[in-house]
Protein backbone atom coordinates (compact mmCIF):
# COMPACT_ATOMS: atom_id res chain seq x y z
CA UNK A 1 0.00 0.00 0.00
CA UNK A 2 1.15 3.30 -0.66
CA UNK A 3 0.87 6.82 1.33
CA UNK A 4 -0.64 5.77 4.55
CA UNK A 5 -3.14 7.63 6.33
CA UNK A 6 -1.76 10.63 8.74
CA UNK A 7 -2.23 10.69 12.93
CA UNK A 8 -2.81 14.23 14.45
CA UNK A 9 0.33 16.25 14.91
CA UNK A 10 1.77 15.83 18.62
CA UNK A 11 4.16 18.13 20.06
CA UNK A 12 6.36 16.57 22.75
CA UNK A 13 9.32 19.31 23.70
CA UNK A 14 12.72 18.21 23.24
CA UNK A 15 14.08 18.58 27.02
CA UNK A 16 17.62 20.12 24.82
CA UNK A 17 15.52 22.08 22.21
CA UNK A 18 16.76 25.75 21.55
CA UNK A 19 14.17 28.06 19.90
CA UNK A 20 16.00 29.30 16.82
CA UNK A 21 14.36 32.58 15.23
CA UNK A 22 14.96 31.64 11.69
CA UNK A 23 14.23 28.16 10.69
CA UNK A 24 16.94 26.30 7.95
CA UNK A 25 15.36 24.87 5.14
CA UNK A 26 15.31 21.02 4.50
CA UNK A 27 13.80 20.41 1.10
CA UNK A 28 13.09 16.29 1.07
CA UNK A 29 11.70 13.61 -1.78
CA UNK A 30 10.57 10.88 -0.55
CA UNK A 31 10.68 7.34 -2.81
CA UNK A 32 8.74 5.04 -2.05
CA UNK A 33 5.96 5.70 0.31
CA UNK A 34 5.19 1.86 1.43
CA UNK A 35 5.31 0.33 4.20
CA UNK A 36 8.52 1.77 5.36
CA UNK A 37 8.11 4.85 3.46
CA UNK A 38 4.67 5.71 4.47
CA UNK A 39 5.10 5.16 8.15
CA UNK A 40 8.25 7.73 7.97
CA UNK A 41 6.22 10.27 6.25
CA UNK A 42 3.51 9.73 9.31
CA UNK A 43 6.79 10.66 11.73
CA UNK A 44 7.75 13.26 9.45
CA UNK A 45 4.15 14.85 10.02
CA UNK A 46 3.87 14.39 13.67
CA UNK A 47 7.34 15.98 14.15
CA UNK A 48 7.13 19.19 11.71
CA UNK A 49 5.91 21.89 14.45
CA UNK A 50 8.40 20.75 16.67
CA UNK A 51 11.24 20.77 14.60
CA UNK A 52 10.50 24.16 13.54
CA UNK A 53 9.57 26.13 16.30
CA UNK A 54 12.26 23.82 18.48
CA UNK A 55 15.06 22.72 16.61
CA UNK A 56 15.20 25.74 13.89
CA UNK A 57 14.51 22.99 11.05
CA UNK A 58 12.14 23.30 8.47
CA UNK A 59 11.05 20.66 6.69
CA UNK A 60 9.64 21.06 3.46
CA UNK A 61 8.20 17.77 1.79
CA UNK A 62 8.56 18.76 -2.18
CA UNK A 63 7.86 15.35 -3.36
CA UNK A 64 6.80 11.36 -3.57
CA UNK A 65 7.94 9.16 -6.03
CA UNK A 66 6.44 5.57 -6.38
CA UNK A 67 8.08 3.08 -8.75
CA UNK A 68 5.16 4.44 -11.51
CA UNK A 69 3.66 7.85 -10.54
CA UNK A 70 5.10 10.86 -8.82
CA UNK A 71 3.92 13.87 -6.74
CA UNK A 72 5.71 17.32 -7.46
CA UNK A 73 3.39 19.91 -5.74
CA UNK A 74 2.87 18.19 -2.11
CA UNK A 75 3.83 20.23 0.47
CA UNK A 76 0.53 19.66 2.19
CA UNK A 77 1.34 17.96 5.14
CA UNK A 78 -1.44 15.50 4.56
CA UNK A 79 0.29 14.73 0.88
CA UNK A 80 -3.05 13.20 -0.11
CA UNK A 81 -3.77 12.66 -3.78
CA UNK A 82 -7.46 11.24 -2.41
CA UNK A 83 -8.65 15.38 -1.79
CA UNK A 84 -7.98 16.24 -5.21
CA UNK A 85 -5.07 18.71 -3.92
CA UNK A 86 -2.11 16.77 -5.39
CA UNK A 87 -1.48 15.69 -9.31
CA UNK A 88 0.20 12.69 -10.03
CA UNK A 89 2.78 12.13 -13.12
CA UNK A 90 5.01 9.42 -14.70
CA UNK A 91 7.58 8.70 -12.44
CA UNK A 92 10.79 10.38 -13.37
CA UNK A 93 13.85 10.00 -10.82
CA UNK A 94 16.05 13.20 -12.62
CA UNK A 95 13.08 15.08 -12.90
CA UNK A 96 12.44 14.21 -9.43
CA UNK A 97 15.83 14.77 -8.04
CA UNK A 98 15.68 18.18 -10.17
CA UNK A 99 12.69 19.39 -8.24
CA UNK A 100 14.16 18.57 -4.87
CA UNK A 101 16.98 20.38 -5.89
CA UNK A 102 15.98 23.42 -6.74
CA UNK A 103 14.44 24.48 -3.44
CA UNK A 104 16.09 26.59 -1.27
CA UNK A 105 17.91 25.17 1.37
CA UNK A 106 19.70 21.33 1.89
CA UNK A 107 17.91 19.60 -0.67
CA UNK A 108 17.92 15.49 0.70
CA UNK A 109 16.34 12.21 -1.07
CA UNK A 110 15.01 9.14 1.06
CA UNK A 111 14.71 6.42 -1.01
CA UNK A 112 12.38 3.99 1.33
CA UNK A 113 12.00 1.55 -2.04
CA UNK A 114 14.25 -1.67 -2.79
CA UNK A 115 14.94 -0.51 -6.19
CA UNK A 116 18.47 -0.99 -8.27
CA UNK A 117 16.95 1.81 -10.36
CA UNK A 118 16.79 4.19 -7.36
CA UNK A 119 20.22 2.69 -6.22
CA UNK A 120 22.18 3.45 -9.34
CA UNK A 121 21.40 7.11 -9.18
CA UNK A 122 22.82 7.68 -5.46
CA UNK A 123 26.50 8.69 -6.54
CA UNK A 124 24.79 11.14 -9.19
CA UNK A 125 22.62 12.94 -6.77
CA UNK A 126 25.41 13.16 -3.91
CA UNK A 127 27.77 14.76 -6.53
CA UNK A 128 25.00 16.81 -7.63
CA UNK A 129 24.84 17.99 -4.00
CA UNK A 130 21.81 16.31 -2.97
CA UNK A 131 21.93 13.95 0.10
CA UNK A 132 20.67 10.55 0.39
CA UNK A 133 19.23 8.76 3.32
CA UNK A 134 17.70 5.09 2.96
CA UNK A 135 16.58 1.63 4.60
CA UNK A 136 17.41 -0.16 0.87
CA UNK A 137 20.41 -2.47 1.20
CA UNK A 138 21.03 -2.85 -2.38
CA UNK A 139 23.91 0.12 -2.47
CA UNK A 140 25.58 -1.27 0.92
CA UNK A 141 25.90 -4.78 0.21
CA UNK A 142 25.30 -4.54 -4.29
CA UNK A 143 28.41 -4.57 -6.59
CA UNK A 144 31.83 -3.04 -4.51
CA UNK A 145 32.27 -0.76 -7.71
CA UNK A 146 29.13 0.91 -7.26
CA UNK A 147 29.47 1.40 -3.59
CA UNK A 148 33.26 2.59 -3.93
CA UNK A 149 31.68 5.32 -6.40
CA UNK A 150 28.88 6.40 -4.58
CA UNK A 151 31.48 6.27 -1.23
CA UNK A 152 33.65 8.59 -3.67
CA UNK A 153 30.66 10.55 -4.71
CA UNK A 154 29.76 11.91 -0.92
CA UNK A 155 33.44 12.69 -0.18
CA UNK A 156 34.27 14.18 -2.78
CA UNK A 157 31.23 17.14 -2.18
CA UNK A 158 29.44 18.35 1.20
CA UNK A 159 26.69 15.64 0.77
CA UNK A 160 26.04 12.56 3.24
CA UNK A 161 24.97 8.92 2.35
CA UNK A 162 23.54 7.64 5.31
CA UNK A 163 21.75 4.03 5.93
CA UNK A 164 21.75 3.31 9.66
CA UNK A 165 18.32 1.21 9.05
CA UNK A 166 19.89 -0.66 6.67
CA UNK A 167 21.25 -3.02 9.30
CA UNK A 168 18.95 -4.22 12.34
CA UNK A 169 16.70 -0.91 11.50
CA UNK A 170 16.34 1.26 13.93
CA UNK A 171 18.65 0.17 16.24
CA UNK A 172 21.89 1.94 16.53
CA UNK A 173 24.32 -0.64 15.07
CA UNK A 174 26.24 1.02 11.99
CA UNK A 175 26.98 4.49 14.23
CA UNK A 176 27.96 2.42 16.72
CA UNK A 177 30.44 0.27 15.04
CA UNK A 178 31.87 3.69 13.44
CA UNK A 179 32.57 5.21 16.81
CA UNK A 180 34.39 2.48 17.70
CA UNK A 181 36.84 2.64 14.45
CA UNK A 182 37.03 6.42 14.36
CA UNK A 183 38.35 6.29 17.84
CA UNK A 184 40.63 3.50 16.93
CA UNK A 185 39.42 0.64 17.89
CA UNK A 186 39.39 -2.65 15.25
CA UNK A 187 36.86 -5.39 14.48
CA UNK A 188 37.24 -8.87 15.13
CA UNK A 189 34.19 -9.72 14.62
CA UNK A 190 30.54 -9.97 14.72
CA UNK A 191 27.95 -12.51 15.37
CA UNK A 192 24.46 -12.28 15.76
CA UNK A 193 21.01 -12.49 14.53
CA UNK A 194 19.87 -10.00 12.10
CA UNK A 195 16.71 -11.07 10.70
CA UNK A 196 14.12 -9.72 12.60
CA UNK A 197 11.59 -11.90 10.65
CA UNK A 198 13.08 -15.07 11.45
CA UNK A 199 14.26 -14.45 14.94
CA UNK A 200 9.82 -13.95 15.01
CA UNK A 201 9.56 -16.87 12.71
CA UNK A 202 11.93 -18.88 14.95
CA UNK A 203 10.46 -17.82 18.49
CA UNK A 204 6.40 -17.97 17.23
CA UNK A 205 7.15 -21.57 15.20
CA UNK A 206 5.70 -24.57 17.35
CA UNK A 207 4.64 -26.69 14.41
CA UNK A 208 0.61 -26.46 15.56
CA UNK A 209 0.03 -24.30 12.33
CA UNK A 210 2.25 -24.41 9.36
CA UNK A 211 4.86 -22.35 8.96
CA UNK A 212 3.97 -20.59 5.91
CA UNK A 213 0.80 -19.04 7.90
CA UNK A 214 3.52 -17.30 10.47
CA UNK A 215 5.13 -16.19 7.30
CA UNK A 216 1.80 -14.27 6.30
CA UNK A 217 1.77 -12.62 9.77
CA UNK A 218 4.90 -11.22 9.46
CA UNK A 219 4.39 -10.00 5.97
CA UNK A 220 1.45 -8.08 7.05
CA UNK A 221 3.20 -6.72 9.88
CA UNK A 222 5.80 -5.27 7.82
CA UNK A 223 8.70 -7.28 9.58
CA UNK A 224 9.56 -9.14 5.66
CA UNK A 225 11.09 -7.52 2.67
CA UNK A 226 8.78 -6.58 0.40
CA UNK A 227 9.52 -9.82 -1.30
CA UNK A 228 10.28 -12.26 1.89
CA UNK A 229 11.80 -14.97 0.05
CA UNK A 230 15.00 -12.43 0.53
CA UNK A 231 14.44 -13.07 4.64
CA UNK A 232 13.98 -16.89 4.38
CA UNK A 233 16.82 -17.20 1.66
CA UNK A 234 19.15 -15.52 4.21
CA UNK A 235 19.80 -13.12 1.39
CA UNK A 236 18.79 -9.65 3.41
CA UNK A 237 20.61 -11.59 6.73
CA UNK A 238 23.97 -11.69 3.78
CA UNK A 239 23.16 -8.30 2.93
CA UNK A 240 23.88 -6.57 6.23
CA UNK A 241 26.92 -8.51 6.96
CA UNK A 242 28.12 -7.06 3.94
CA UNK A 243 27.20 -3.59 5.23
CA UNK A 244 29.33 -4.14 8.17
CA UNK A 245 32.37 -5.88 6.73
CA UNK A 246 32.61 -3.01 4.08
CA UNK A 247 32.22 0.15 6.85
CA UNK A 248 34.94 -1.74 8.87
CA UNK A 249 37.16 -1.64 5.79
CA UNK A 250 36.80 -5.02 4.09
CA UNK A 251 35.93 -5.92 0.68
CA UNK A 252 32.93 -8.66 1.30
CA UNK A 253 30.39 -9.42 -1.53
CA UNK A 254 27.27 -11.03 -1.30
CA UNK A 255 28.83 -14.29 -3.31
CA UNK A 256 31.71 -14.20 -0.46
CA UNK A 257 28.62 -15.27 1.95
CA UNK A 258 28.02 -18.83 2.61
CA UNK A 259 24.12 -18.91 2.95
CA UNK A 260 21.66 -21.32 3.65
CA UNK A 261 18.37 -20.42 2.11
CA UNK A 262 15.58 -21.96 3.13
CA UNK A 263 13.43 -21.22 0.08
CA UNK A 264 12.39 -24.53 -1.78
CA UNK A 265 14.00 -24.52 -5.37
CA UNK A 266 10.04 -24.59 -6.84
CA UNK A 267 9.26 -21.72 -4.86
CA UNK A 268 12.51 -19.77 -5.55
CA UNK A 269 12.00 -19.76 -9.16
CA UNK A 270 8.23 -18.25 -9.00
CA UNK A 271 8.09 -14.65 -10.07
CA UNK A 272 7.80 -12.84 -6.82
CA UNK A 273 3.82 -11.78 -7.33
CA UNK A 274 3.03 -15.32 -7.80
CA UNK A 275 5.26 -16.48 -4.82
CA UNK A 276 2.82 -13.86 -2.67
CA UNK A 277 -0.33 -14.80 -4.19
CA UNK A 278 0.47 -18.58 -3.33
CA UNK A 279 1.91 -16.80 0.52
CA UNK A 280 -1.57 -15.04 0.63
CA UNK A 281 -3.88 -18.36 -0.32
CA UNK A 282 -2.12 -20.25 2.27
CA UNK A 283 -0.62 -22.54 -0.41
CA UNK A 284 3.32 -23.07 0.81
CA UNK A 285 3.41 -26.62 1.43
CA UNK A 286 7.17 -27.01 -0.40
CA UNK A 287 7.90 -24.65 2.45
CA UNK A 288 6.51 -25.96 5.63
CA UNK A 289 7.09 -29.62 5.45
CA UNK A 290 10.40 -29.00 5.56
CA UNK A 291 10.36 -26.71 8.58
CA UNK A 292 8.15 -29.01 10.40
CA UNK A 293 10.85 -32.13 9.53
CA UNK A 294 13.38 -29.93 10.65
CA UNK A 295 11.98 -28.11 14.03
CA UNK A 296 10.94 -32.23 15.07
CA UNK A 297 14.63 -32.80 14.52
CA UNK A 298 16.09 -30.01 16.61
CA UNK A 299 13.28 -30.62 19.39
CA UNK A 300 14.43 -34.33 19.56
CA UNK A 301 18.10 -32.99 19.96
CA UNK A 302 17.00 -30.83 22.87
CA UNK A 303 18.00 -28.00 21.01
CA UNK A 304 15.83 -24.60 20.12
CA UNK A 305 16.11 -23.24 16.04
CA UNK A 306 17.84 -19.68 15.59
CA UNK A 307 18.95 -18.25 13.02
CA UNK A 308 21.88 -16.87 12.98
CA UNK A 309 25.12 -14.44 11.49
CA UNK A 310 28.50 -14.55 11.72
CA UNK A 311 32.14 -13.01 10.29
CA UNK A 312 35.07 -14.28 11.57
CA UNK A 313 38.57 -12.20 12.00
CA UNK A 314 39.65 -14.08 8.27
CA UNK A 315 36.63 -12.57 6.47
CA UNK A 316 34.96 -16.00 6.61
CA UNK A 317 30.81 -14.84 6.77
CA UNK A 318 27.60 -17.33 7.05
CA UNK A 319 24.18 -16.97 7.73
CA UNK A 320 22.18 -19.99 8.56
CA UNK A 321 19.06 -21.89 10.29
CA UNK A 322 20.99 -23.29 13.60
CA UNK A 323 19.66 -25.81 16.63
CA UNK A 324 20.96 -24.11 19.47
CA UNK A 325 21.08 -25.49 23.38
CA UNK A 326 18.63 -24.22 25.59
CA UNK A 327 21.02 -22.13 27.99
CA UNK A 328 22.49 -20.26 24.27
CA UNK A 329 21.75 -16.59 24.98
CA UNK A 330 20.44 -16.27 21.31
CA UNK A 331 17.21 -18.42 23.01
CA UNK A 332 16.33 -15.87 24.78
CA UNK A 333 15.24 -13.11 22.98
CA UNK A 334 12.02 -12.12 22.06
CA UNK A 335 9.65 -11.52 19.02
CA UNK A 336 11.71 -9.19 16.27
CA UNK A 337 14.65 -8.91 18.50
CA UNK A 338 18.07 -8.64 16.59
CA UNK A 339 21.35 -9.28 18.51
CA UNK A 340 24.79 -7.96 17.31
CA UNK A 341 27.94 -8.94 18.87
CA UNK A 342 30.74 -6.50 17.99
CA UNK A 343 34.37 -8.22 19.07
CA UNK A 344 36.79 -5.46 18.60
CA UNK A 345 40.39 -4.59 19.97
CA UNK A 346 39.00 -3.11 22.73
CA UNK A 347 35.83 -5.44 22.87
CA UNK A 348 37.58 -8.19 22.78
CA UNK A 349 36.85 -10.71 26.34
CA UNK A 350 32.93 -9.89 26.37
CA UNK A 351 31.75 -8.54 22.95
CA UNK A 352 29.90 -5.10 22.65
CA UNK A 353 26.56 -6.13 22.08
CA UNK A 354 23.30 -4.34 20.84
CA UNK A 355 19.83 -5.99 20.93
CA UNK A 356 16.60 -5.11 20.45
CA UNK A 357 13.27 -4.92 18.08
CA UNK A 358 14.90 -5.11 14.11
CA UNK A 359 12.18 -5.08 11.79
CA UNK A 360 8.94 -3.60 11.09
CA UNK A 361 7.56 0.02 10.11
CA UNK A 362 7.91 2.16 12.89
CA UNK A 363 11.54 1.29 14.29
CA UNK A 364 12.63 1.25 10.73
CA UNK A 365 11.16 4.57 9.83
CA UNK A 366 12.26 6.05 13.13
CA UNK A 367 16.43 5.07 12.30
CA UNK A 368 15.50 6.53 8.57
CA UNK A 369 14.21 9.87 10.71
CA UNK A 370 17.21 9.82 12.72
CA UNK A 371 19.96 9.72 10.23
CA UNK A 372 18.29 12.68 8.62
CA UNK A 373 18.28 14.64 11.30
CA UNK A 374 22.09 13.95 11.86
CA UNK A 375 22.78 15.13 8.53
CA UNK A 376 21.06 18.39 9.70
CA UNK A 377 23.10 18.60 12.46
CA UNK A 378 26.00 18.18 11.04
CA UNK A 379 25.38 20.59 8.11
CA UNK A 380 24.44 23.29 10.91
CA UNK A 381 20.99 23.24 10.36
CA UNK A 382 19.67 22.00 14.11
CA UNK A 383 19.71 24.44 16.51
N1 LIG B 1 10.43 -3.95 6.77
C1 LIG B 1 11.43 -3.63 7.57
O1 LIG B 1 11.37 -3.81 8.78
C2 LIG B 1 12.66 -2.99 6.99
C3 LIG B 1 13.75 -2.73 7.86
C4 LIG B 1 14.91 -2.16 7.32
C5 LIG B 1 14.97 -1.85 5.99
N2 LIG B 1 13.90 -2.11 5.18
C6 LIG B 1 13.99 -1.71 3.79
O2 LIG B 1 13.04 -0.69 3.52
C7 LIG B 1 12.73 -0.68 2.12
C8 LIG B 1 11.23 -0.56 1.93
O3 LIG B 1 10.58 -1.69 2.46
P1 LIG B 1 8.98 -1.72 2.52
O4 LIG B 1 8.63 -2.89 3.32
O5 LIG B 1 8.46 -0.38 2.90
O6 LIG B 1 8.61 -2.00 0.99
P2 LIG B 1 7.22 -1.73 0.25
O7 LIG B 1 7.14 -2.73 -0.83
O8 LIG B 1 6.12 -1.63 1.23
O9 LIG B 1 7.42 -0.29 -0.40
C9 LIG B 1 8.33 -0.07 -1.43
C10 LIG B 1 7.97 1.22 -2.12
O10 LIG B 1 8.98 1.44 -3.10
C11 LIG B 1 8.34 1.91 -4.30
N3 LIG B 1 9.22 1.59 -5.43
C12 LIG B 1 9.57 0.38 -5.89
N4 LIG B 1 10.38 0.53 -6.97
C13 LIG B 1 10.52 1.85 -7.16
C14 LIG B 1 11.21 2.63 -8.11
N5 LIG B 1 11.93 2.07 -9.09
N6 LIG B 1 11.13 3.98 -8.02
C15 LIG B 1 10.43 4.56 -7.03
N7 LIG B 1 9.75 3.86 -6.08
C16 LIG B 1 9.79 2.53 -6.16
C17 LIG B 1 7.01 1.22 -4.32
O11 LIG B 1 6.10 1.92 -5.15
C18 LIG B 1 6.65 1.27 -2.84
O12 LIG B 1 6.03 2.51 -2.56
C19 LIG B 1 13.36 -1.96 1.54
O13 LIG B 1 14.55 -1.62 0.90
C20 LIG B 1 13.67 -2.79 2.79
O14 LIG B 1 14.79 -3.64 2.63
C21 LIG B 1 12.76 -2.66 5.66
N1 LIG C 1 13.15 -7.97 6.57
C1 LIG C 1 14.15 -7.48 7.46
C2 LIG C 1 13.87 -6.06 7.82
C3 LIG C 1 14.98 -5.41 8.59
O1 LIG C 1 16.11 -5.24 7.76
C4 LIG C 1 14.19 -8.33 8.70
O2 LIG C 1 13.25 -9.08 8.92
O3 LIG C 1 15.15 -8.25 9.45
Amino acid sequence: MDIVASPPERSRPRPHAIASPVPRLLALGVIGPGRIGGALLDQLRAARTRLASQAGLALELRGIATRSRMWLDCDDPQLDQRNGAQTWRPADLDVFAAHVRGAQGMAMLVDCSASEAVTDRYAGWLAAGIHVVTPNKLAGSGPLARWQAIRAAAAAGASRWRYEATVCAGLPVIQTLRDLLDTGDILHAVEGMFSGTLAWLCSRYDATGPFSALLREAHAQGYTEPDPREDLSGTDVARKLVILAREAGWPLSLEDVEVESLVPPALAALPADAFLERLGRGELAELDAPLAERLARTRQAGCVLRHVASLDAHGRATVRLQALPAHHPFVHVRLTDNVVQLRTARYCDNPLIVQGPGAGPQVTAGGVFADMLRIAEIQGALA
